[in-house]
């Protein structure tokens, strides 16, 4: 139990609650109540757990946790790092057989000589299965995409994007956050909204690409009651209401249909909204960061977004670089992602000295999306400790079969181009042409005539 220094009073009203009271009170909250004892087996769980395992709590205490509610069914396997890190964990997650996700909080019991005895973790409902909004008050301290939210990245580029960020956090002004897929326009969008006066409250997300332009309208502003054929009697509540003192982000913004345009620059101009089927107006108290891999101007240029929204939302505009641009971030994030999945799949594998040089060579069109993918497949699927220089090529192969890349055809260039790129990120990561000629397998004569040609004649040129 939690010392919380009860009162002599309290205590003994404590002490005095039959297990009778106790039970009535557990197995009746709504909120599932699941606890395993430090070998993961079965202590106790309330029947919230029907709605989300669809099983009882007898069949539950029958059944063999660790191989029938399989830790790998679940999209974040949680007691094992409780155990390790002894510290609660709050994570939104996702059993196999669950539509949705739900909230889950794992909390250790310590016994006195600091061991886990037990987990306790409650799960709470897919959050829009409540009709009324407890939403503002839940936070997502661990997702499968977030990882630990730590930004990796030295590189020029990346620190220019992130003072830009930085700076513009403690402020409401809009962000525009440009670059291909994958080089994390979400994940530092996020970052503004953790660094700026509004942390505290929602960080809502929706990629304007992935739903219907109906169905966008009705998910932002909310709709009132019997506002269309289907809609609930009770009316449902926006994002942007949601939001309310919080950050709104929208991803891949040039998807937005030309009339879905003009409401959002009225939400940004006159910081208001109209839910469906209403003619009053309600106040947005939101931040917007937007995002987009296209290239908006043209969009502009194209008359397929609007001029004035346009520039409402580039205010302050950063362009976040492709991975291939910028290689001296490879490394680190191909090692942080690899000691994240080595903590999740509980392996203890590394890199074979040849595949350094190979990551940062490689044009990685996914950018670190792919990267993250190719790490975590590399983990999971490699013999042995030691992931090689064959593993990568395999993957990366298999991923780019049936990939449209455009092949310079001419012999000559195409190996001159590919013993280039070779050699800049050998060197680059070696620094070095003995350590070079040692990874490479070749002389260090042969090494420092390919710097020569390759690195130190481009520079002086
Ligand atoms: N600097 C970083 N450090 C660590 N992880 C990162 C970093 N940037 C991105 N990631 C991770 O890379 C993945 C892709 O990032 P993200 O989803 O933000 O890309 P995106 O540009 O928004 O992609 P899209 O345009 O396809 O939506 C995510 O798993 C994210 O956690």
């Amino acid at each position: 139990m939690a010392e919380l220094g009860y009162s002599e009073e309290y205590q003994t009203y404590l002490d005095s609650l039959t297990k009778e009271t106790l039970l009535k009170i557990l197995e009746n909250a709504y909120t599932e109540v699941f606890v395993t004892d430090a070998d993961d087996r079965y202590v106790y769980t309330n029947p919230a757990c029907m709605r989300h395992y669809g099983l009882t709590p007898e069949q539950m205490k029958n059944m063999n946790l660790q191989s029938e509610l399989r830790p790998e069914r679940w999209k974040i396997s949680l007691s094992g790092r409780v155990k390790k890190s002894k510290k609660v964990i709050i994570a939104e997650n996702k059993y196999y057989a669950m539509e949705q996700n739900v909230v889950t909080i794992s909390v250790p019991i310590l016994d006195e000589d600091g061991n886990v005895e037990m987990i306790v973790s409650t799960t709470q409902d897919p959050i829009n299965s409540y009709d009324f909004s407890i939403k503002n008050e839940v936070k997502t301290i661990v997702s499968e995409e977030e990882d630990s939210g730590e930004i990796i990245g030295s590189s020029k580029a990346i620190k220019r994007c992130l003072s830009i960020l930085q700076k513009v956090s403690k402020t409401d002004i809009n962000v525009l956050i440009l670059g291909e897929s994958g080089t994390g326009k979400s994940f530092l969008s996020k970052y503004v909204h953790t660094n700026s006066l509004r942390r505290d409250k929602p960080f809502i997300s929706i990629n304007c690409s992935a739903i219907p332009e109906t169905l966008l309208e009705s998910e932002l502003f909310g709709y009132v009651p019997h506002a269309f054929t289907g809609a609930s009697n009770k009316g449902k509540e926006g994002l942007i209401k949601i939001a309310n003192g919080g950050t709104l982000f929208l991803d891949e913004i040039g998807e937005l249909s030309l009339p879905m345009q003009v409401k959002i620059l009225d939400v940004i101009e006159n910081k208001r909204f109209i839910p469906v089927g209403s003619t009053t107006p309600e106040h947005a108290d939101i931040r917007i960061i937007t995002a987009t891999n296209k290239d908006l101007y043209q969009l502009v240029q194209d008359n397929k977004f609007r001029e004035d929204l346009y520039w409402r939302l580039n205010s302050i505009k950063t362009t976040l670089p492709p991975l291939r641009e910028r290689p001296e971030d490879i490394i680190s994030l191909a090692n942080y992602f690899l000691n994240v999945f080595n903590e999740k799949y509980k392996t203890n594998k590394y890199f074979s000295k040849k595949v350094p040089p190979l990551l940062c060579g490689y044009h990685w069109p996914g950018n670190i999306r792919q990267l993250r993918n190719l790490v975590e497949r590399l983990v999971i699927l490699s013999d042995g400790k030691v992931i090689e220089d064959y593993d990568f090529q395999r993957f990366t192969s298999e991923e780019e079969s049936g990939s449209k890349r455009v092949v310079n055809s001419d012999y000559e260039s195409v190996m001159e181009e590919a013993e280039r790129k070779l050699v800049e990120n050998s060197y680059l990561f070696y620094k070095s042409s003995r350590k070079m000629a040692e990874a490479l397998n070749i002389s260090q004569s042969k090494a420092y005539r390919l710097i020569r040609k390759y690195v130190y004649d481009e520079k002086e040129d």
